[in-house]
């Protein structure tokens, strides 16, 4: 094992910026990164396909079960529908025990690995060595989002989206297992106020005294 293995859990509620600060710190620390949002954004995308309700337990487990990390399709899952079709799979708790051996293995490289989502912080990796918590007003994420879905193509009502991050939250913060919350030992890190260099220099920061 290295002596130097660094695993960073990067937590937060919906576009705050959380995946953008997870790709940089992985290029910068050279380490692999998952981006665990796409898994349950995946098993939703299965069962729509498959016309099936995104509350069919047996269905979602089995959905989640068949899940390879190497065939996303990135532009359909990263849709407003699919965050929402997201969100009501991952409170099922069925789907989220079926999901954490994957996450495990993938962050129990010999160098480490940076994974961000929900529960990183608290439920699939509780020992990393650095967690951060990265948040942003409600209206900032909106606004980023609207740009981010306008700039695929995507109708992005501002208001909509707005609700939208909202209703994500609530749902997410509100479930019985794996809510969303910062860990204990998690550093919080609002980017309200920063682009996204501001955000990773802060972010690099944080890691950088964790890891000491
Ligand atoms: N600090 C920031 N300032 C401005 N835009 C940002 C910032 N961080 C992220 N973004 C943009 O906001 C959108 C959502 O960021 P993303 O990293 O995908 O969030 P999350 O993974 O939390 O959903 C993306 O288009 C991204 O480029
Ligand atoms: N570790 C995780 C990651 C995502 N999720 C769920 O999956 C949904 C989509 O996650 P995401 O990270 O792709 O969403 P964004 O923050 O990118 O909008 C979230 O709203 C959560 O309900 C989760 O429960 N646990």
């Amino acid at each position: 094992m290295f002596v130097s293995r660094l695993v960073i859990a990067i937590d937060g509620p919906a576009a705050s910026g959380k995946g953008t600060l997870a790709r940089r710190l992985a290029a910068h620390y050279g380490l692999p990164h998952l981006d665990t949002g796409l898994l349950y954004r995946a098993t939703a995308c299965a069962l729509l396909d498959e016309g099936l309700r995104l509350d069919d337990i047996e269905a979602a487990v089995a959905a989640a079960r068949g899940l390879s990390l190497t065939d996303f399709d990135d532009q359909r899952l990263r849709s407003r529908e699919m965050g929402e079709s997201a969100s009501i799979v991952a409170a099922l708790p069925e789907v989220r025990a079926e999901l954490v051996d994957l996450q495990r293995r993938f962050a129990a490289t010999d160098e480490g690995a940076v994974l961000d989502g929900r529960d990183i912080g608290t439920v699939i990796c509780p020992d990393a060595r650095v967690k951060i918590f990265v948040t942003a007003s409600a209206e900032k994420r909106a606004q980023r989002r609207a740009l981010e879905l306008a700039g695929r193509g995507e109708k992005a009502d501002y208001q909509n989206i707005l609700a939208d991050v909202k209703k994500r939250d609530e749902r997410d913060s509100a479930r019985s297992v794996a809510p969303l919350k910062p860990a204990d030992d998690a550093v919080t890190l609002d980017t309200s106020e920063l682009d996204i260099e501001g955000a990773f220099g802060a972010a690099l920061a944080i890691v950088e005294k964790g890891r000491a």
